[in-house]
């Protein structure tokens, strides 16, 4: 069986009318599926409302207390049950999750190194039996970027990360087609120019891709978990826009090893 994984970012939840849009487009998509979301810019902003300062190291959000309250509303209740609601009116059985729910997904603390993420959590276990169960049952798993350590903690995890993590899981027992789709057409040689798509990656052209400064900020650690999804026997990996999931011969980038 084919299962496909579809990461939505930031940038396609903050605006009401591009959700919409693009929860028909998965809605539409046909067989086993998995919805992923961030919410980071949402988050941002609501941390800003509440007078949370916000501090992003490498991409990752410093996550303390407070900010893991922030986090555990907007992902965990606003988004991801706003994405639901829409999902059920499209006819797409919809189940929301966090990591803890159903033992989704377990996590340990991100070990201090350079820097404490404080409630950050780095992906230790995917239940692989669950996600199956779901899916065998025509089950749309809708899932955060919270995690938990089995002891009652919830963690905050980059959900690109929670995206790979699912993917490589599964990959075990079906053939797994990982989506990031994002508010660009695909990784591009010019960030101006949204049809300058680099339509295929491999890791040789990543690291000249680096060297031109061609790929910097969250495409950075979008493209290692995309090549560690690769690595550990997810079928294929793509970044682009909604629109290839539907859409034939649309531009997207195609990532191999
Ligand atoms: N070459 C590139 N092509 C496209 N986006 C790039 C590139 N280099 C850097 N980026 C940046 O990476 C961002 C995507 O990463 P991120 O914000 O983590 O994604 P998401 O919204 O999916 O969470 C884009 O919004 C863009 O600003
Ligand atoms: C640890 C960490 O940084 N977690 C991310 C999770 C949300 C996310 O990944 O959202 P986007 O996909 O919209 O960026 C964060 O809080 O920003």
């Amino acid at each position: 069986m084919k299962v496909s994984i579809i990461k939505i970012g930031g940038n396609l939840i903050e605006d009401e009318s591009v959700l919409k849009k693009v929860l028909q487009n998965f809605a539409r998509l046909e067989g086993a599926k998995i919805l992923v979301h961030g919410g980071g810019k949402l988050a941002t902003q609501v941390s800003e409302k509440l007078g949370i300062a916000t501090q992003m190291v490498d991409g990752r959000r410093i996550t303390n207390r407070e900010t893991l309250d922030v986090i555990t509303m907007v992902y965990g209740g606003l988004v991801n049950k706003t994405i639901v609601a829409n999902l059920q009116s499209l006819n797409c059985n919809a189940l929301g999750l966090s990591g803890a729910d159903l033992n989704s997904i377990k996590s340990v603390k991100r070990p201090v190194k350079t820097h404490d993420f404080g409630f950050v959590g780095d992906v230790t276990a995917v239940n692989s039996e669950m996600f199956s169960l779901l899916l065998n049952n025509n089950i749309t798993p809708v899932c955060c970027a919270i995690s938990h350590d089995g002891n009652g903690q919830l963690f905050n995890t980059n959900a690109d990360t929670i995206a790979s993590e699912i993917a490589i899981a599964l990959a075990k027992n079906f053939e797994v087609e990982l989506y990031y789709c994002f508010e660009k057409k695909g990784v591009l040689r010019t960030i101006e120019d949204e049809d300058s798509v680099i339509t295929d990656i491999n890791t040789e052209i990543y690291q000249a891709l680096i060297k031109e400064n061609i790929i910097a900020d969250g495409m950075l650690p979008k493209m290692q978990n995309c090549f560690n999804a690769l690595e550990r026997n997810v079928s294929k990996v793509f970044i682009g826009s909604i629109d290839m999931l539907s859409e034939e011969n649309q531009l997207r980038t195609t990532i191999t090893l």
